[in-house]
């Protein structure tokens, strides 16, 4: 079931262009959202319209109330290009019986940067007579807190072990060929977390990945489930990881070892043909590349495959994630048997995290990733999130070899909350 909010009313948007600030994230007042890479994209705060979904049509009902609330917006763009004018952020939960459902918010104010170029748009639903300067619409906010020291859990190492052995004899039964399993731990602060501290640290230490916060869900995630723009469609599938040792050259020996794994190569062709299939149904033609490439992250190295592709009839952001999630990335293959087996054996709910989180334009341009690398902030104590990490597992998979994984995954949000992490 799902709950729509009170039919949209029509909005006034107005998109100004405006010096490039200096730094994006340092613009971010408390609790704002945030979609930034490489020190662009767009920082958003307040709300304008608001869907709250769930249940197995949660993005279906998404995607119709934008299609209803872009229809009746009255937009004046100085920018036009993807992220101006009209945009709506939102984020979903991984599984369909997830009470996390999902949501569609539509900020009062955005600000993005792009190749140089700032804009500032101002959305309003009870029509905008006076455009606000960006610096009335900032406020006086405080700078980002210091964190309070946070305790972080280990998590049940016997648990997971026991998780992941019932998994590779599943797999070995031929029941199926892969599954994503993965673990919480939960982290408790001596008081509230500034979410601005913490995406400032995960922006710092984790550059080329996207640092998001969107409703409660914050990480730096590296994997993008679809980029739309003008026609074009990107996604970067990942799967099939190691650690990195710091040691430049025995790293490269490493990513040349995980380029030639079999294990690692099987599990990431999974994930690079469940994406292939559903944007091959899109697109004129599709761009797989022959081989994967390695990508190195401070805490991992994963293969990587940039799919692109040519829309043939302009699908959205949205309708596109719908199909594409749940990618082998995070869930396995096949979808509907990894999906059953997570159910039995993960023992957690995984709320939003390892599904779409991203924002859409109102011509359906967009960009969406996965939530991976995530914490989950309790909506209603702001001291305690739920952080995740999970591990493709496959008939090779060792239960030791995949603990390992799993902590290396967790680490971006732990040194963002300030642990210490031991090389
Ligand atoms: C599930 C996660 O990551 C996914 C699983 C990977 C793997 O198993 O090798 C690699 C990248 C992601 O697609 C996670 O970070 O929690």
């Amino acid at each position: 079931m799902s709950v729509l909010a009170a039919s949209p009313v029509p909005l006034v948007v107005r998109t100004v262009e405006i010096p490039a600030p200096d730094d994006l994230l340092a613009l971010l007042p408390p609790h704002g959202i945030s979609w930034v890479r490489r020190g662009q994209g767009l920082i958003a705060w307040g709300e304008s319209a608001r869907l709250e979904t769930a249940g197995a049509q949660r993005i279906d009902e998404a995607d119709a109330w934008w299609r209803r609330v872009t229809r009746h917006a009255l937009v004046r763009d100085d920018v036009r290009q993807a992220g101006t004018g009209l945009v709506a952020f939102g984020s979903f939960s991984f599984a369909d019986a997830s009470a996390a459902g999902g949501s569609l918010v539509v900020p009062r104010f955005v600000v993005g940067l792009r190749d140089g170029r700032a804009w500032f748009t101002v959305i309003d639903g009870d029509g905008l007579t006076d455009l606000p300067s960006l610096e009335d619409a900032l406020g006086d906010a405080s700078p980002p807190a210091p964190l309070p020291p946070i305790a972080i859990d280990e998590g049940d190492r016997d648990a997971w072990a026991t998780a992941v052995a019932s998994a590779i004899e599943r797999i070995g039964a031929g029941e199926l060929d892969k599954v994503v399993l993965a673990r919480a731990v939960q982290a408790t602060g001596d008081g509230p977390v500034d979410v601005r501290t913490v995406l400032t640290a995960l922006a710092a230490d984790y550059p080329s990945c996207w640092a998001f916060h969107v409703d409660g869900l914050v990480g730096a995630t590296p994997e993008l489930l679809a980029r739309v723009d003008h026609g074009l469609v990107t996604s970067r599938v990942l799967a099939g990881t190691i650690r990195p040792t710091g040691d430049e050259t025995a790293d490269l020996a490493h990513a040349a070892a995980l380029a030639r794994s079999s294990k690692d190569r099987e599990e990431h062709e999974y994930a690079v043909t469940s994406v292939t299939n559903v944007l091959a149904a899109h697109c004129a033609s599709v761009n797989v590349p022959d081989e994967p490439s390695v990508l190195h992250l401070p805490n991992v190295m994963h293969l990587a495959t940039d799919v692109t592709g040519v829309l043939s009839h302009n699908a959205s952001a949205l309708e596109l994630i719908r199909e594409l999630h749940p990618s082998a990335a995070v869930c396995g293959t096949p979808t509907l048997a990894a999906a059953h087996v997570i159910d039995e054996l993960e023992g957690i709910d995984r709320g939003r995290y390892a599904g779409p989180v991203g924002w859409i334009d109102a011509a359906g341009d967009g960009e969406w990733c996965i939530g991976l690398r995530s914490a989950e902030i309790d909506a209603t104590d702001p001291s305690r999130m739920r952080l995740f990490a999970g591990c493709g597992i496959v008939a090779a998979s060792e239960p030791e070899a995949e603990w390992a994984e799993s902590e290396a995954k967790l680490e971006p949000m732990r040194r963002a909350l300030g642990a210490h992490i031991d090389a």
